[in-house]
């Protein structure tokens, strides 16, 4: 399946890949004219320079990279962010530092990947009886420990 893609710069920003033949998530660079150094705790949107049309009926959601957040603290704070199918502007990443010390992002590194995935629609029908179940309104730890 193809998807429609702009890109800023394309010379030093190239579009973003698979890293191996069977690897869900395409990993996304960050797009940045000079680099960005987050203290602990600190967070930050960092610009892709990616705009997107996705086909109706379809979303991105962007992900974390395990490597970064073991390496160094760095993850999303909003994960999976979602990019709508009728999203037209640039794709940017919430990241925060999770670390004890500074980190740095620079321009063309690799700081999350974005699974395309099929989304539904419903609409919601409104009852005043829900149909019953053995779990009921049984949760957030009801089945015991392990
Ligand atoms: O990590 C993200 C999350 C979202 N977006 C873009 C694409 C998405 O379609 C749009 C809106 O995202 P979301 O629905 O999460 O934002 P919101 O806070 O609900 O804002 P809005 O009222 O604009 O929908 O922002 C990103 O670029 N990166």
């Amino acid at each position: 399946m193809s998807i429609t893609v702009k890109i800023i710069n394309q010379s030093n920003n190239p579009l973003p890949e698979y890293a191996t033949a069977s690897s869900a998530g395409l990993d996304l660079r960050a797009f940045l004219e000079a680099p960005v150094t987050l203290q602990s705790l600190e967070r930050t949107l960092i610009p892709t320079g990616l705009f997107m049309e996705l086909p109706e009926g379809y979303e991105a959601q962007v992900r974390p990279r395990s490597g970064l957040a073991i390496k160094q603290g760095l993850t999303l704070l909003n994960t999976p962010g979602t990019i709508d199918a009728d999203y037209r502007g640039e794709i940017k990443i919430i990241v925060i530092n999770l670390s004890n010390e500074p980190q740095t992002i620079h321009s063309g590194d690799r700081i999350a990947q974005m699974i395309i995935a099929p989304y539904l629609q419903v609409h919601m029908l409104e009852v005043t009886l829900l149909t019953d179940t053995t779990r009921g309104s049984g949760g957030f730890g009801h089945t015991g420990k392990s």
